[in-house]
């Protein structure tokens, strides 16, 4: 097991480019589930959950070989073998093997997924969508198993706005026989990347990327070769990290219309950062604004970069105040801040950050994915070292984030944990 350590007050400067998007790829590999033939993805990014679901799909029959980015994936030989425990339970896409797998075989049985704690993210939505097109879906023992004759296109309602809904259920619905309508869908750029692969694989989908999508069943669905986006939150992630120490950073690979809300909000806090073609150019201002934040379901700003944007917040002058509409709950990096002497309080549903503060230096654990984050970039602002456990969930969504950031001239590395270190980690 390792630690991460920085040593702050270093400015940043130089290139980084940005990998494909996480929240695109793990849900493309999925739905190679459903092709009859050869699929390949390029340009997917080097982290674990990529590696996870390579091996899901491995678990049930797929051949999966990869060249550096590109991973291509032959499913003629898949099963419909049960995954109610093990790997699907690492990370939190792992449910999009319920839509692919219903979608291909009728069946599936695939246990409650993992992922980062951002309080309770219950999967209603989807089932409710399994159910409208006529699945039987009953929880046992933690696993969800789903059963259909056949899959018929339906109607379907999303109570609440979401991601992994919205792709799950155009999964399952696009061998369904008919029109599926799916109404109130998610509108993020992960969900157009996926339908664009859907579609290549001889998908009929309409209206992607506005709030009612259109299906039409058809019988078979054929192998391809798709390229992911670009990681607009890993993008958003160096933005931020550039606004609080850059001197002057180009951020490569990038589509700026995925990142409105967040050039908009690092604009309001004086943030120097322009947008050309497929970059962004960052630097930071000597002094920053505070500004308000509440999160918001795409376009809006995204809950993925709340905790990234409460380090730069804290170098900002007077108060700010975050609301998270989406994860409530999606706090746990704040009493890490603290303990670098960050001064942010908890007031009912709002987070009130006051700057300027000098951060220090401090022991501390990435408790999720964007925690993480939050906590590098606080590391990179800090008087003296910052030691950061809790890499497993960094590694989930940050190709080499260590390099990336050495490279524009962060003091960054890593190093095995000793055992009484690892001990004391887990018992905290
Ligand atoms: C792998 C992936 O793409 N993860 C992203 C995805 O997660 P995920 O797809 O899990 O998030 P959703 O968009 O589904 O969640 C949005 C909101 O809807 C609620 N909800 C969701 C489903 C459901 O059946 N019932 C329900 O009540 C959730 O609790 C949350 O409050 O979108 C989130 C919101 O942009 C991001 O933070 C995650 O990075
Ligand atoms: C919450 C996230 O990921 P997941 O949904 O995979 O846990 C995230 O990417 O910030």
């Amino acid at each position: 097991m390792q630690k991460l350590l920085i040593e702050g007050g270093h400015e940043l400067s130089g290139e980084v480019h940005i990998s494909g998007a996480k929240n695109s790829a793990v849900a493309l590999l999925p739905a190679a589930i459903l092709a009859d033939s050869t699929v390949t993805i390029e340009g997917l990014p080097d982290i674990s959950d990529v590696d996870t679901l390579g091996q899901l799909l491995e678990e049930i029959g797929g051949t999966v070989s990869r060249d550096g980015q590109d991973m291509t994936i032959h499913p003629e030989k898949m099963i419909a073998m049960p995954l109610p425990n093990g790997r699907v339970k690492k990370l939190r896409a792992s449910y999009y093997f319920m839509g692919a797998m219903l979608g291909k075989f009728n069946k599936a049985v695939i246990g409650l997924p993992g992922g980062c704690y951002l309080g309770p993210r219950p999967i209603d939505q989807h089932i409710k969508g399994f159910e409208a097109l006529g699945a039987e879906v009953t929880n046992e023992q933690g696993a969800i198993y789903l059963r259909a004759k056949e899959l018929r296109g339906a109607r379907i309602y999303l109570d609440v706005v979401s991601v992994g809904a919205t792709i799950n259920i155009m999964l399952a619905a696009v061998k369904a026989k008919g029109q599926t309508i799916i109404e109130n869908a998610a509108k993020e750029p992960e969900i157009i990347d996926v339908a664009t692969l859907l579609t290549n694989m001889g998908a009929k989908i309409k209206g992607v990327g506005t709030d009612v999508i259109r299906i039409d069943g058809v019988p078979s669905l054929h192998g391809c070769t798709h390229t992911i986006i670009p990681d607009r939150i890993e993008a958003g992630t160096y933005a931020i990290a550039a606004a609080a120490m850059g001197k002057e950073v180009i951020i490569d690979n990038v589509i700026p219309q995925h990142m409105e809300s967040l050039i908009a909000k690092l604009r309001e806090m004086n943030v120097n950062i322009e947008s050309h073609n497929d970059q962004l150019y960052v630097a930071r201002t000597k002094s920053l604004s505070s500004v308000d934040i509440k999160t918001l379901v795409y376009p809006g700003f995204p809950t993925d970069l709340q905790q990234p944007l409460t380090t730069l917040l804290t170098q900002a002058g007077y108060s700010g105040v975050i609301i998270d509409t989406i994860y409530s709950a999606r706090l746990k990096h704040i009493d890490e801040l603290r303990r670098m002497n960050a001064e942010i309080k908890v007031e009912g549903g709002s987070v009130i950050v006051s700057g300027p503060t000098q951060l220090e230096g401090a022991k501390v654990k990435a408790s999720d994915l964007r925690a993480g984050a939050a906590l590098v970039i606080a590391g990179l602002l800090a008087n003296g070292v910052t030691e950061i456990t809790g890499l497993d969930h960094i590694d989930r969504g940050y190709e080499n984030l260590t390099d990336k950031l050495s490279s524009l001239g962060a003091t960054i590395w890593r190093e095995e944990m000793t055992e009484s270190e690892i001990y004391q980690d887990q018992n905290t």
